[in-house]
Protein backbone atom coordinates (compact mmCIF):
# COMPACT_ATOMS: atom_id res chain seq x y z
CA UNK A 1 0.00 0.00 0.00
CA UNK A 2 1.28 3.75 -0.71
CA UNK A 3 1.58 5.12 2.94
CA UNK A 4 -0.46 8.43 2.74
CA UNK A 5 1.95 11.62 3.02
CA UNK A 6 -0.70 14.11 2.00
CA UNK A 7 -2.79 15.15 -1.61
CA UNK A 8 -0.39 17.57 -2.96
CA UNK A 9 2.34 14.80 -2.96
CA UNK A 10 -0.31 11.98 -4.51
CA UNK A 11 -0.50 14.57 -7.17
CA UNK A 12 2.87 15.44 -8.10
CA UNK A 13 3.91 11.76 -7.55
CA UNK A 14 1.22 10.49 -10.25
CA UNK A 15 2.29 13.28 -12.43
CA UNK A 16 5.43 12.52 -12.35
CA UNK A 17 5.32 8.63 -12.56
CA UNK A 18 7.96 7.59 -14.84
CA UNK A 19 11.02 9.23 -12.73
CA UNK A 20 9.34 8.70 -9.56
CA UNK A 21 9.59 4.88 -10.69
CA UNK A 22 13.54 5.18 -11.72
CA UNK A 23 13.99 7.17 -8.96
CA UNK A 24 12.20 4.84 -6.36
CA UNK A 25 13.32 0.98 -7.86
CA UNK A 26 16.81 2.43 -9.04
CA UNK A 27 19.98 -0.12 -9.30
CA UNK A 28 21.36 1.42 -6.08
CA UNK A 29 18.22 1.26 -4.70
CA UNK A 30 18.03 -2.95 -5.35
CA UNK A 31 21.37 -3.29 -4.42
CA UNK A 32 20.73 -1.85 -0.83
CA UNK A 33 17.57 -4.32 -0.38
CA UNK A 34 19.34 -7.48 -1.49
CA UNK A 35 22.78 -6.26 -0.44
CA UNK A 36 24.29 -6.81 -3.75
CA UNK A 37 25.54 -2.57 -3.64
CA UNK A 38 29.36 -2.60 -3.92
CA UNK A 39 30.47 -0.93 -0.48
CA UNK A 40 32.99 1.43 -2.19
CA UNK A 41 29.58 2.41 -3.99
CA UNK A 42 27.80 2.87 -0.84
CA UNK A 43 30.63 4.74 0.69
CA UNK A 44 31.17 6.84 -2.36
CA UNK A 45 27.16 8.03 -1.66
CA UNK A 46 27.54 9.15 1.66
CA UNK A 47 30.14 11.25 1.79
CA UNK A 48 28.96 12.83 -1.50
CA UNK A 49 25.37 12.87 0.48
CA UNK A 50 26.91 14.30 3.29
CA UNK A 51 27.61 17.42 1.58
CA UNK A 52 24.41 17.28 0.07
CA UNK A 53 22.85 17.04 3.66
CA UNK A 54 24.52 20.50 4.02
CA UNK A 55 23.26 22.31 1.28
CA UNK A 56 19.60 20.63 1.99
CA UNK A 57 20.07 22.00 5.36
CA UNK A 58 20.52 25.62 3.78
CA UNK A 59 17.26 25.03 1.45
CA UNK A 60 15.00 24.31 5.11
CA UNK A 61 16.60 27.27 6.31
CA UNK A 62 15.28 28.98 3.57
CA UNK A 63 11.77 27.41 4.09
CA UNK A 64 11.83 28.85 7.28
CA UNK A 65 12.53 32.45 5.69
CA UNK A 66 9.44 31.79 3.71
CA UNK A 67 7.12 30.26 6.01
CA UNK A 68 3.76 32.37 6.14
CA UNK A 69 2.85 30.75 9.69
CA UNK A 70 4.42 29.29 12.66
CA UNK A 71 3.19 25.79 12.23
CA UNK A 72 5.66 26.11 8.62
CA UNK A 73 8.42 27.68 10.07
CA UNK A 74 8.03 24.85 13.36
CA UNK A 75 8.05 21.94 11.14
CA UNK A 76 11.18 23.66 8.80
CA UNK A 77 13.17 24.14 11.65
CA UNK A 78 12.57 20.83 12.95
CA UNK A 79 13.69 19.56 9.84
CA UNK A 80 16.86 21.97 9.77
CA UNK A 81 17.36 20.57 13.52
CA UNK A 82 17.04 16.57 12.13
CA UNK A 83 19.41 17.10 9.48
CA UNK A 84 21.98 18.81 10.85
CA UNK A 85 21.92 17.49 14.37
CA UNK A 86 20.62 13.71 13.58
CA UNK A 87 20.50 12.57 9.84
CA UNK A 88 24.20 13.70 9.21
CA UNK A 89 25.27 12.24 12.30
CA UNK A 90 24.85 8.84 10.73
CA UNK A 91 27.15 9.10 8.05
CA UNK A 92 29.88 10.73 10.27
CA UNK A 93 29.60 7.79 12.48
CA UNK A 94 29.32 4.82 9.17
CA UNK A 95 32.42 6.85 7.42
CA UNK A 96 34.75 7.24 10.49
CA UNK A 97 34.42 3.53 11.03
CA UNK A 98 36.15 3.21 7.81
CA UNK A 99 38.84 5.77 8.91
CA UNK A 100 36.91 9.00 7.10
CA UNK A 101 36.83 11.91 9.60
CA UNK A 102 34.22 14.85 9.36
CA UNK A 103 36.65 17.41 8.49
CA UNK A 104 37.20 15.24 5.24
CA UNK A 105 33.70 14.65 4.64
CA UNK A 106 32.67 18.89 5.08
CA UNK A 107 35.34 19.33 2.73
CA UNK A 108 34.47 16.40 -0.05
CA UNK A 109 34.35 17.96 -3.74
CA UNK A 110 31.10 17.85 -4.55
CA UNK A 111 30.55 15.23 -7.92
CA UNK A 112 28.37 17.76 -10.53
CA UNK A 113 25.27 15.88 -10.20
CA UNK A 114 25.27 16.65 -6.05
CA UNK A 115 25.89 20.06 -7.20
CA UNK A 116 23.22 20.25 -10.05
CA UNK A 117 20.46 18.87 -7.77
CA UNK A 118 20.67 21.36 -4.47
CA UNK A 119 21.40 24.06 -6.20
CA UNK A 120 18.29 23.75 -8.84
CA UNK A 121 16.08 23.54 -4.94
CA UNK A 122 17.76 26.22 -3.63
CA UNK A 123 17.31 28.44 -6.65
CA UNK A 124 13.74 26.99 -6.52
CA UNK A 125 13.27 28.87 -3.22
CA UNK A 126 15.22 32.26 -3.94
CA UNK A 127 13.62 32.56 -7.46
CA UNK A 128 10.01 30.93 -6.27
CA UNK A 129 8.00 31.04 -3.42
CA UNK A 130 7.39 28.19 -0.40
CA UNK A 131 5.60 26.12 -2.91
CA UNK A 132 8.52 25.81 -5.56
CA UNK A 133 10.65 25.38 -2.76
CA UNK A 134 8.22 22.54 -1.21
CA UNK A 135 7.60 21.62 -4.79
CA UNK A 136 11.83 20.75 -5.24
CA UNK A 137 12.26 19.21 -1.77
CA UNK A 138 9.30 16.61 -1.40
CA UNK A 139 10.81 13.97 -3.56
CA UNK A 140 13.78 13.87 -1.27
CA UNK A 141 11.89 13.23 1.92
CA UNK A 142 8.79 11.33 0.62
CA UNK A 143 11.08 9.19 -1.73
CA UNK A 144 13.39 7.85 0.48
CA UNK A 145 9.96 7.37 3.56
CA UNK A 146 8.78 5.35 0.22
CA UNK A 147 12.20 3.22 -0.28
CA UNK A 148 12.85 2.58 3.22
CA UNK A 149 9.21 1.11 3.18
CA UNK A 150 8.90 -1.19 0.55
CA UNK A 151 12.37 -2.58 1.26
CA UNK A 152 11.79 -3.35 5.03
CA UNK A 153 9.19 -5.55 3.52
CA UNK A 154 10.81 -7.10 1.07
CA UNK A 155 15.05 -6.85 1.99
CA UNK A 156 17.51 -9.80 2.44
CA UNK A 157 18.28 -10.56 5.91
CA UNK A 158 21.46 -10.59 5.08
CA UNK A 159 21.85 -7.28 3.76
CA UNK A 160 24.38 -5.24 5.33
CA UNK A 161 22.65 -2.05 4.52
CA UNK A 162 19.97 -3.74 7.03
CA UNK A 163 20.61 0.29 9.08
CA UNK A 164 20.02 2.14 6.24
CA UNK A 165 16.92 0.83 5.49
CA UNK A 166 16.01 0.52 9.06
CA UNK A 167 16.30 4.18 9.37
CA UNK A 168 13.90 5.28 6.41
CA UNK A 169 11.46 2.80 7.41
CA UNK A 170 11.07 3.76 11.15
CA UNK A 171 7.79 5.18 11.62
CA UNK A 172 8.99 8.33 13.21
CA UNK A 173 10.42 8.92 10.09
CA UNK A 174 7.72 7.59 8.41
CA UNK A 175 5.81 10.22 10.48
CA UNK A 176 8.09 13.22 9.61
CA UNK A 177 6.82 12.16 5.78
CA UNK A 178 2.88 12.43 7.16
CA UNK A 179 3.72 15.87 8.89
CA UNK A 180 5.82 17.21 5.80
CA UNK A 181 2.51 15.92 3.86
CA UNK A 182 0.05 17.98 5.72
CA UNK A 183 1.99 20.70 6.16
CA UNK A 184 2.71 21.11 2.38
CA UNK A 185 -1.55 20.19 1.80
CA UNK A 186 -2.40 23.37 4.13
CA UNK A 187 0.34 25.38 2.35
CA UNK A 188 -0.79 24.56 -1.15
CA UNK A 189 -4.87 25.71 0.57
CA UNK A 190 -3.77 28.98 2.25
CA UNK A 191 -1.85 30.54 -1.01
CA UNK A 192 -3.80 28.81 -4.05
CA UNK A 193 -6.50 26.80 -2.84
CA UNK A 194 -7.27 24.01 -5.02
CA UNK A 195 -3.78 22.75 -6.64
CA UNK A 196 -5.72 20.84 -10.00
CA UNK A 197 -7.45 24.55 -11.10
CA UNK A 198 -4.78 26.55 -10.10
CA UNK A 199 -2.48 28.45 -12.82
CA UNK A 200 0.90 27.28 -11.06
CA UNK A 201 0.34 23.62 -10.85
CA UNK A 202 2.25 22.86 -14.34
CA UNK A 203 5.16 25.15 -12.45
CA UNK A 204 5.25 23.24 -9.79
CA UNK A 205 4.95 19.45 -11.21
CA UNK A 206 7.79 20.51 -13.17
CA UNK A 207 9.96 21.35 -10.33
CA UNK A 208 9.01 17.95 -8.49
CA UNK A 209 9.74 16.20 -11.64
CA UNK A 210 13.32 17.50 -11.88
CA UNK A 211 14.03 17.12 -8.56
CA UNK A 212 13.36 13.60 -9.18
CA UNK A 213 15.57 13.36 -11.97
CA UNK A 214 17.89 15.07 -9.91
CA UNK A 215 17.48 12.08 -7.28
CA UNK A 216 17.98 9.40 -10.03
CA UNK A 217 20.96 10.90 -11.20
CA UNK A 218 22.52 11.06 -7.33
CA UNK A 219 21.74 7.60 -6.98
CA UNK A 220 23.80 6.77 -10.63
CA UNK A 221 26.49 9.20 -9.14
CA UNK A 222 27.04 6.67 -6.68
CA UNK A 223 26.72 3.50 -9.04
CA UNK A 224 29.63 5.15 -10.36
CA UNK A 225 31.65 5.75 -8.32
CA UNK A 226 32.39 2.37 -7.48
C1 LIG B 1 20.19 12.39 -2.31
C2 LIG B 1 19.36 12.23 -1.08
N1 LIG B 1 18.03 12.33 -1.20
C3 LIG B 1 17.27 12.20 -0.10
C4 LIG B 1 17.82 11.99 1.14
C5 LIG B 1 17.00 11.80 2.35
N2 LIG B 1 16.82 13.04 3.06
C6 LIG B 1 17.51 14.15 2.84
S1 LIG B 1 16.90 15.47 3.73
C7 LIG B 1 15.70 14.54 4.40
C8 LIG B 1 14.65 15.11 5.26
C9 LIG B 1 15.06 15.45 6.62
O1 LIG B 1 15.13 14.35 7.46
C10 LIG B 1 15.82 13.22 3.95
C11 LIG B 1 15.00 12.13 4.38
C12 LIG B 1 19.22 11.91 1.21
N3 LIG B 1 19.83 11.72 2.41
N4 LIG B 1 19.96 12.03 0.10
Amino acid sequence: MTPDFGKTFALWREGAAGPWHDYTHHAFVQGLGDGTLPRTAFLHYLVQDYVFLVHFARAWSLAVVKSETLEEMKICAGTVDALVNHEMSLHVKTCAAEGIDEATLFAATEAVENLAYTRYVMDAGLQGDFLDLMAALSPCVMGYGEIGLRLAASKASDTPYADWIATYADPEYQMVCENVGAMIDAAVTRRIGDLTQASRASVLQDRFCMATKLEVGFWQMGLNGQ
